[in-house]
């Protein structure tokens, strides 16, 4: 194993920059996402003072510029917290039309069947909570990338499972703005749920025009976005409608995740590990350079290694390089020296004579790709030294797969991290699986239930982790704001 550094890394949070890297596809995930709200008080309170002060419900955590430093006494900084859903009573709720921003942007088949309900699971805690406090529930979302009314993203689908998963009844209406809207609003009882039609259907959605917003708006007395998948997207119904809606607050789900992928990223039980895999180092750029303020230890994997073999001066036959960023590589493997974070690269690699599931393969070191192979995989000494490395730690988050997975040949390597993760995960070690295809992998694997946090947003996730802000985080109300 390269390790670049051995002993671990006490940084300094801080903000970085860095390439975005959203990968935008819809893709398969995990069939058993744990959902695991706070539980709520339901003692009344004043709405927002209560979520930092009273636990860490909701403690910490936009991904602002900066971000808490909480306990790590080395810097002032602001925390913001948003107010939650949770912060709202029964008081606040009963007979109020909500407009809930969700994102039910399942994969369908060709039969228009649901192939994975994952964020359909996601979003009923929040749902959940406001019927039971007699909330009207006008419920929106995306699914997919229509261009203008397109019958094949109605969201007649996603009614059935919606209805099951609620033990009510949902309604749907055909369009999402204008006088047929407007009147099955006006019938709502409380604690019934009203599903709107693909809000993507007016290409005012993406441009966040304010008419529109307003339009959206007008239906309701107050907003809960918990789509965490679009909250990186500046949309008319994730941004543009907190400008009409107050008060304007986070639900569970999107909470969940701001407090998995911002605070126990940024305030980890140590030793803190990173695992960071997929294609290209461009499209990860971003969160190395971040995880590196942040990890102890960081584990790479996937298409990304060669670029750093490359850089290091090793031969990588025709394995995916990119000739860009060579000295981008060899930079951050000065940083993590410099920021004495132990950086692993696999020793051995799965090498195969062309990239397809009956391709030739063979396991080598490192050093020893030979023209005319392309390394597929990590190979069994990396999983190993990767498996005594994940052995030491109390955190971890992982994002990207450490092979082509799709491929059964190239799968052990990111099927050994998942099965590693759900190990430590039962022994009380903290997961965070950061969306995307690692999600997949977790859910081929057959072990998502166990892992302490899936996210339910591949470019969220990955923009939440580079330190970025989310457009659709902070356009809402703020709980409080503590300078520390
Ligand atoms: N050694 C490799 N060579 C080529 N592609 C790879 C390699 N390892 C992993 N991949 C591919 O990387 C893709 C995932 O990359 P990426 O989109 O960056 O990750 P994520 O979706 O987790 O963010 C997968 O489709 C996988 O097949
Ligand atoms: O599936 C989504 O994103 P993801 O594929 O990055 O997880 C979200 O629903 C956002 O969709 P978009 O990328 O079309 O804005």
């Amino acid at each position: 194993m390269a390790s670049v550094a051995a002993s671990p890394a006490f940084s300094l949070l801080k903000s970085t920059g860095g390439a975005i890297a959203s990968s935008a596809a819809t893709r398969a995930r995990a069939s058993l996402l744990p959902i695991t709200p706070s539980p709520k008080s339901t003692s009344p309170r004043p709405l927002g003072f209560s979520a930092v002060l009273d636990s860490h419900r909701f403690s910490l955590h936009v991904a602002s510029k900066v971000h808490s430093v909480r306990g790590r006494g080395s810097r002032g900084v602001v925390s913001m917290a948003k107010k939650s859903v949770g912060d709202l009573t029964s008081a606040d709720l009963k007979g109020k039309k909500v407009f809930v921003r969700a994102d039910l942007n399942v994969p369908l088949d060709d039969n228009q069947t649901i192939t994975d309900d994952t964020r359909i699971r996601a979003a009923i805690p929040t749902i959940k909570y406001l019927i039971e406090n007699g909330a009207k529930v006008i419920l929106s979302t995306h699914l997919g990338r229509p261009k203008g009314v397109t019958p094949k993203f109605s969201l007649a689908p996603l009614v059935p499972r919606l209805s099951e998963l609620l033990g009510i009844e949902v309604k749907k209406a055909d369009d999402c703005i204008g006088p047929e809207v407007e009147s099955l609003v006006a019938s709502l009882p409380e604690g019934g749920v009203l599903l709107l039609e693909n809000v993507r259907f007016y290409k005012e959605e993406e441009k966040n025009d304010p008419e529109f917003a307003k339009k959206l708006a007008s239906l309701a007395d107050l907003y809960v976005n918990d789509a965490f998948g679009t909250a990186h997207r500046a949309h008319a119904s994730t941004e543009g409608v907190t400008k009409f809606l107050k008060p304007s607050v986070a639900g569970f789900l999107l909470q969940k995740e701001l407090d998995y992928l911002v605070g126990a990223v940024s305030n980890p039980k140590r030793p803190f590990a990173a695992i960071v895999g997929g294609s290209k180092v461009s499209s990860k750029i971003g969160v190395i350079e971040s995880l590196l303020e942040k990890c102890d230890i960081l584990l790479l994997g996937g298409g990304m290694i060669f670029t750093f073999y490359k850089a290091q001066g090793l031969s990588v036959g025709s394995s995916l390089v990119e000739e860009d960023k060579l000295e981008l590589a060899t930079s951050l493997l000065a940083k993590a020296k410099a920021k004495g974070v132990s950086l692993l690269l696999p020793t051995d690699v799965v090498v195969a004579d062309k990239f397809a599931p009956d391709a030739n393969s063979k396991v080598v070191p490192a050093s020893g790709i030979e023209d005319g192979w392309m390394g597929l995989d990590i190979g069994p000494d990396s999983i190993k030294t990767f498996n005594e490395a994940l052995d030491t730690t109390q955190t971890v988050i992982w994002n990207g797969p450490m092979g082509v997975f799709e491929m059964e040949k190239f799968a052990a390597g990111t099927e050994a991290v998942a099965n590693k993760l759900a190990e430590l995960s039962e022994k009380g070690v903290t997961t965070i699986i950061g969306g995307g295809d690692s999600v997949a992998a977790v859910g081929k694997v057959g072990v998502a239930g166990v892992m302490s946090h899936i996210s339910t947003g591949g470019g969220a996730s990955l923009e939440l982790l580079e330190g970025k802000v989310l457009p659709g985080v902070i356009a809402l109300d703020e709980a409080i704001t503590v300078t520390v």
